[in-house]
């Protein structure tokens, strides 16, 4: 296909990324003539950007153990610079704030794939309450839980449960696990054994396992043993705690996902799909009457062209890009709007707000001696961990670096766990400019702990200025500054206090503990720690799929409300943050856009 004056295609969709690209390839596939619009480039292809020698882009996307590299990698790497506080005393407490920046690191991806090119590779799907909370608020049935699952079967092929079970759905169509086999999703676990021949790593994870089975224990809170697959769906308690397992989205152990799934959809049908890189959309043309998304207007090698969707504009360009090119486009709060000089569309309020994260903090520890494991680990493509990962598919870079993970209920009248912790041999403080060089010490654990169901509401994502390229201010009201319930920094405070207690069970082997630092014991101390010290890593909601009424941005069809033919498809949809981690959650409702679009609704 080539560019001409006029051009149009079925769909065009804003965003080659985690979102857009899953839904672009089943569009094509399925016969639509699709363009996708990608503002970076191939992740995994020969970029004419020269990278460092040290580390080639395309060994950061692929390794597993490279992913916190590739969120740092200069080619693909696209910061945002959030403020956790309007406050700005409150806001200068946290050491990661940047006062050049006015805000703390928010790193993001600008290439195919999207964050889905950096991300850590976990593959947990959401809880059925998620999906069944949007379908209370939209009243719309094929929201249910019970229909959702489809999506992640569609979805994974899943590679580390036993086989057994893919036979049994083959050839009788009975398969209670809830897992997919054939999906495009490759799921796979990573568990290096040699980490495990490590007799002091070893002892120190058994030790671990049991402290937190007995931190449990006569606390009246339900513990688990024998769930350790996050994405099963046949236990009678799935509500419980318990050691979880990590599932990864590779392929033969390197980096497999949407991007993937793109290219081989544009080797299938290169007739339907079309990728255009490095064109950044600037503003969707609106008119007629009915307001309709004629196509948009984009900018590639210095040069504005346009483009034309005889079906839909689709913008899956994430929960930062996604509001500001709607508000560009006259489509969003109308004060705000006009103050930019822009010309007003359509009044919608929630275009922007409902800003979501999870609170995340580690608990540090530097232990008195390096781990054998990590002996002569560097982290690049020059040392033998690299070529055993590259020639046998085997060896610590296998892993995304997490040993396990707990999830756990904060309190007991909780309907699911609220919290995630998981176990790294690192040294991980959250995001900085830099954060990936401190993963590299060998003499670390961190424990990260995930609040997950937190009930603030009140971020928001706001125009700078009317200029496409200027980044948007992007504000979260941590804590007391927001909307959400005081029992989300308690529980906080509470994940910190049950850590200790796993971490107490390596205690012989620790130096000691940096972060929070044991000098802090309090309730009051930890709050105010946590307070200064939380980040946050799955923004999403500020596009909300809620009635209009409501601060709703798009139907329960992905359809903006007041404009045809205009349509949202990625993390800022959700109403609520679902389940633990997003990417899954993403990948489902791109799947479900998907149908709905070719079923012409
Ligand atoms: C460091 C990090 C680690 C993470 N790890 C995990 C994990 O292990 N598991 C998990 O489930 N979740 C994880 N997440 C979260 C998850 O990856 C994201 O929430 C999810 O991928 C977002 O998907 P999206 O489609 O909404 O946006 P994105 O994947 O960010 O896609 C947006 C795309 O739009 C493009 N774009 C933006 N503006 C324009 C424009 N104007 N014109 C053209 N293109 C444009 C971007 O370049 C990008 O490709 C992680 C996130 C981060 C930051």
């Amino acid at each position: 296909m080539s560019m001409q004056a006029g051009e149009s295609f079925d769909y065009v969709i804003v965003g080659g990324g985690s979102a857009g690209a899953v839904l672009a390839a089943r569009l094509a596939e399925n016969g639509a003539r699709v363009l996708v619009l990608e503002a970076g480039g191939d992740p995994s292809a020969s970029e004419p950007t020269v990278p460092p020698p040290e580390r080639p882009l395309e060994a950061d996307y692929r390794v597993p153990a490279f992913h916190a590299f590739a969120s740092e990698h200069p080619v693909i790497s696209w910061d945002y610079w959030a403020r956790h506080y309007a406050d700005t005393d409150r806001q200068k407490q946290d050491w990661r704030y940047s006062e050049a920046q006015d805000g703390v690191l928010y790193p993001r991806v600008r290439a195919l794939g999207g964050c889905s090119a950096h991300h850590a590779l976990i593959i947990v799907r959401p809880n059925d309450l998620d999906w069944n909370h949007i379908w209370q608020v939209t009243g719309d049935e094929s929201w249910k839980a019970s229909r959702m699952l489809a999506y992640f079967r569609r979805i994974e092929r899943c590679r580390y449960r036993f086989f057994g079970w893919r036979w049994m759905s083959r050839l009788f169509g009975w398969d209670p696990t809830g897992h997919g086999w054939k999906g495009w999703l490759t799921t796979e676990l990573a568990v290096p054994l040699r980490a495990l021949r490590d007799r002091r790593l070893r002892s120190g994870l058994l030790r671990s396992i049991q402290a937190a089975a007995d931190g449990y224990h006569g606390t009246s809170l339900e513990w688990e043993t024998n769930r350790l697959d996050p994405n099963e769906t046949r236990w009678w308690n799935p509500f419980a705690s318990g050691i979880r397992l990590v599932p990864l989205s590779t392929r033969k152990h390197a980096r497999h996902g949407p991007r993937e799934r793109l290219e081989e959809v544009r080797r299938k049908h290169p007739d339907r799909l079309e990728i255009r890189l490095h064109a950044e959309v600037q503003r969707i043309l609106v008119g007629g009457t009915p307001l309709r998304a004629e196509g948009v207007v984009y900018r590639r090698n210095g040069v504005e062209e346009t483009v034309r969707a005889s079906k839909d504009v689709v913008l899956c360009a994430g929960v930062f890009e996604t509001p500001k090119l709607l508000m560009l486009s006259g489509i969003g709060p109308r004060p705000q709007i006009e103050g930019q000089g822009i010309a007003p569309v359509v009044d919608l309020p929630g275009v922007g707000a409902n800003l979501q994260d999870r609170y995340e903090v580690a608990v540090v520890s530097r232990m008195k001696r390096p781990w054998h494991t990590l002996a002569g680990a560097t982290y690049t493509t020059a040392d033998k961990y690299y070529r055993r990962w590259r020639w046998f598919g085997l060896g610590n870079y296998t892993s995304n670096g997490i040993l396990f993970s707990v999830a756990l209920k904060s309190r007991r009248n909780l309907d699911v766990p609220d919290l995630y912790c998981f176990a790294l041999l690192a040294d991980f403080r959250g995001y900085y400019k830099g954060y990936s060089e401190r993963i590299k010490k060998r003499d670390y654990v961190s424990w990260v702990i995930l609040k997950a169901y937190t009930g603030n509401t009140a971020g928001h994502v706001r125009l700078r200025s009317p200029d496409p390229a200027a980044a948007p201010e992007i504000l979260f009201r941590y804590f007391e500054e927001g909307n959400g319930p005081t029992d989300d920094l308690d529980a906080v405070v509470e994940g910190i206090r049950f850590v200790r207690t796993i971490a107490d069970a390596m205690d012989d082997d620790v130096a000691e503990e940096e972060e929070p630092g044991r000098h802090r014991d309090t309730d009051a101390e930890l709050r105010d720690y946590v307070r200064a010290n939380a980040w946050g890593h799955h923004a999403c909601g500020t596009c909300a799929m809620k009635p209009r009424e409501q601060g709703g941005v798009v139907d329960s069809r992905f359809k903006v409300h007041g404009v045809e033919g205009l349509r949202v498809v990625d993390a800022s949809i959700f109403p609520r943050i679902p389940g633990y981690f997003l990417a899954t959650a993403v990948y489902m409702i791109a799947e479900k856009a998907a149908d709905t679009l070719l079923s012409g609704e």
